[in-house]
């Protein structure tokens, strides 16, 4: 399995990485992901990808919120601020693609929501609301850690293209420091989540909520390429 450098090797997010391994990998080494790498992805595919992944954000946005709600220190209250904040940037970077395509912020918002993107936010809603911090900390985990290792990969990818990649900014948002600290992040809050919130007693519910958010991100690079079809 790809090295992650995220998480303490005998921490709750290796672990649950761990048993979800073959959904991990499917997750972060998608066709999708390798088309990102060497260019090769039709611009189509990243176009439903990232129009849809802004819609998605909004709703990640509200989980995070739903985080904030539910978190049990002044800390942890600002580390969701700021990760709200992250994810408000983020979005800012799909917008500059997007007026480059000629679509405006409400062109955006105007668009209907595929099913991959409805299924995937309001399931980790539903996770967070039903659950307590660590379940809503282990179906957000995947996205935040995953686009981590998906721009690691991608880094290391032998057929990795640089010059003329027309996705290039989009690999470096996800290389960034900035970015790369808050998957780190994302994975030391489940550890120590897993320590204080009884993660060994729970582990099969974790390893299950886990394996489908990553099951979910899979289906959401395929609603992109689907669209190349
Ligand atoms: C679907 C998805 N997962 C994770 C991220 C990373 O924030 C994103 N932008 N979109």
């Amino acid at each position: 399995m790809f090295p992650t450098p995220y998480g303490s090797p005998d921490g709750l997010f290796h672990r649950l990485r761990h048993a979800a391994e073959e959904r991990w990998d499917a997750y972060c080494w998608h066709p999708f992901v390798q088309g990102l790498a060497d260019g090769t992805l039709p611009l189509a595919a990243f176009r439903r990808y990232l129009v849809q992944d802004w819609l998605f954000l909004i709703h990640f946005a509200r989980a995070k919120a739903l985080a904030a709600f539910k978190a049990e220190s002044l800390d942890a209250l600002r580390g969701k601020a700021n990760a709200l904040n992250a994810l408000l940037a983020e979005m800012n970077m799909h917008l500059a693609y997007c007026a480059e395509w000629g679509m405006s912020e409400a062109d955006v918002l105007a668009t209907t929501e595929a099913p991959e993107t409805v299924a995937y936010t309001r399931w980790v809603l539903d996770r967070g609301m039903a659950g307590d911090i660590l379940d809503l900390e282990v179906a957000l985990a995947p996205c935040t850690v995953g686009y981590g290792e998906v721009a690691r990969r991608i880094a290391e990818h032998p057929r990795r293209r640089r010059e003329g990649n027309p996705y290039e900014s989009w690999i470096a948002a996800y290389s960034s420091p900035e970015y790369q600290a808050l998957a780190r992040g994302a994975a030391e809050r489940l550890d120590a989540l897993g320590v204080s919130h009884g993660g060994e007693a729970r582990f099969r519910t974790l390893a299950a909520t886990f394996a489908e958010a990553a099951r979910l991100e899979a289906a959401f690079w395929q609603m992109g390429l689907d669209a190349a079809r």
